[in-house]
């Protein structure tokens, strides 16, 4: 496959034609009475048509048949993808999963809609309050079916690269990578072999950067790093059918066309997919004591209405230097009034060197407390502390949430990978208190 395309920038104004049809944008308007090409004109609105201009957002597809030239829409089989929080009593437990196994494709052939598990969420998609997390395990492309989903979703690949196709054009999305598919765009996956990765689904907010506060003009994410992909068509007629699978308020449904629904020729806009390098992220840290919060690693963040609170933020704990003097250096026990769920692209965590493994997960619920195991809280007390590489080779990211979140059925018991062990790694803690300690004379 060739080297792909991409545009670069954060929520810019894009524009972009299929180089096969020079002209095809129209000029000067949204929708002229014939548009270039014979083509057709439909907008993809991503936000109220009356927000203000720093969040309104919406692009112009110009495409060869519209996509509401589709068969009825009919329920389908959901699999492992829910939305029903109801499933299991609550479970307030630290819970860590071992990695999730992906099928062999010599035994099942599984694509990523199939492949979806739903591991934890909360609120709904009817009110657009809430977010979902799912695990994708799979091992084959999908082939002349794509999938649209009505949550805004950010997807963390971990093992395999996937290829995705959208109405905008085409992304190679690879391990220590991540992309966002928007609300209701539609998109299908290709992959190479046995493929794992997380997705975050926010019901009802658009994945921003945070805002810097006196770091300045420039550092975490900069925005010049996130890609978004030219435009790409294929005039392909699908006698057999083409399968649009829609997730509608939390269910599957899925309608038949005749053709490929990725037939835009030419596009404008600020509603796009992207994706972005973790690599790229500019790491600010603590350089004289004490440890930061985690909120210095956010990516992204999808904001509720309440100031400073997100629906859920997408944070990494990328590779970097640990210089804090007089400090406990690892992440310090806490407990916390947002949801942390955490998974791992590769390497190890700090917090955890043993049990947390690459494609597996963890989730510290609302005031569940948790923090560094006894080994790490051993080590690092007694460390040397001179400057230090951390986390290098290695890529922990969290989804931290203000829902408390529910587990679902398959997180807790069909998936056969909770680690009911897991509390144990807390288990040899022991006191060091002395109540003769005196401070010592300088
Ligand atoms: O729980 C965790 O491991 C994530 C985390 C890391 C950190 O450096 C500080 C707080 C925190 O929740
Ligand atoms: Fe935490």
């Amino acid at each position: 496959m060739s080297e792909l395309k991409y545009l670069s920038g954060f929520g810019n104004e894009f524009s972009s034609e299929d180089p096969r049809c020079p002209g095809s944008l129209p000029e000067g308007q949204n929708n002229p009475q014939v548009c270039p090409y014979g083509l057709y004109a439909e907008q993809l609105s991503g936000s109220a048509f009356t927000c203000p201009r720093p969040t309104n957002k919406r692009s112009w597809l110009y495409r060869i048949l519209p996509s509401v030239r589709h068969k009825p829409y009919t329920a389908m089989h959901c699999g492992n993808l829910t939305e029903n929080w109801d499933e299991v009593e609550p479970d307030p437990n630290q819970l860590r999963w071992m990695p999730f196994t992906i099928p062999k494709s010599s035994e099942k052939k599984v694509d990523f809609v199939t492949g979806l598990h739903t591991l934890c969420g909360a609120g709904d998609t009817k009110s657009r309050n809430g977010i979902g997390i799912h695990m994708f395990t799979c091992n084959t492309s999908m082939v002349d079916r794509c999938v649209v989903l009505p949550p805004f979703s950010l997807s963390v690949p971990q093992q395999g690269e996937i290829l995705i196709t959208t109405e905008f054009g085409k992304m190679m999305v690879e391990p220590n990578e991540i992309c966002v598919i928007q609300q209701g765009m539609r998109f299908s996956v290709n992959v190479f072999g046995e493929t794992r990765g997380y997705v975050l689904e926010v019901y009802g907010a658009h994945f921003e950067l945070p805002d810097l506060g006196p770091i300045g003009a420039n550092g975490l994410a900069n925005p010049r790093d996130f890609l978004t992909p030219v435009a790409w068509y294929e005039d392909r007629e699908v006698a057999t059918g083409y399968t649009v699978i829609n997730k509608y308020q939390g269910k599957l449904f899925s309608s038949q066309q005749v053709f490929s629904p990725f037939n835009v020729v030419a596009w404008h806009g600020n509603y796009t997919p992207y994706k972005y390098n973790l690599d790229n992220f500019m790491v600010i840290n603590c350089v004289a004591f004490d440890h930061a919060d985690p909120s210095i690693f956010t990516v992204l963040t999808a904001k509720s209405s309440r100031p400073g609170v997100a629906m859920a933020d997408f944070v990494i704990f990328p590779p970097r230097w640990g210089v804090a003097d007089h400090t406990f250096r690892p992440p310090y026990y806490h407990r916390n009034c947002m949801s942390e769920f955490m998974g791992l692209i590769k390497g190890h965590y700090e917090a955890k060197e043993e049990g947390f493994q690459p494609g597996g997960g963890t989730l510290h619920s609302t005031m569940t407390p948790h923090g560094p195991d006894r080994d790490c809280f051993e080590k690092s007390s007694t460390a040397l502390l001179k400057p230090e590489r951390v986390a290098d080779g290695t890529m922990a990211f969290m989804f931290e949430s203000s829902f408390s979140m529910a587990v679902t059925k398959w997180g807790l018991e069909t998936c056969q990978r909770l680690d009911k062990s897991y509390y144990q790694c807390w288990e040899p803690l022991r006191k060091h208190f002395d109540p003769n300690w005196r401070p010592s004379k300088q």
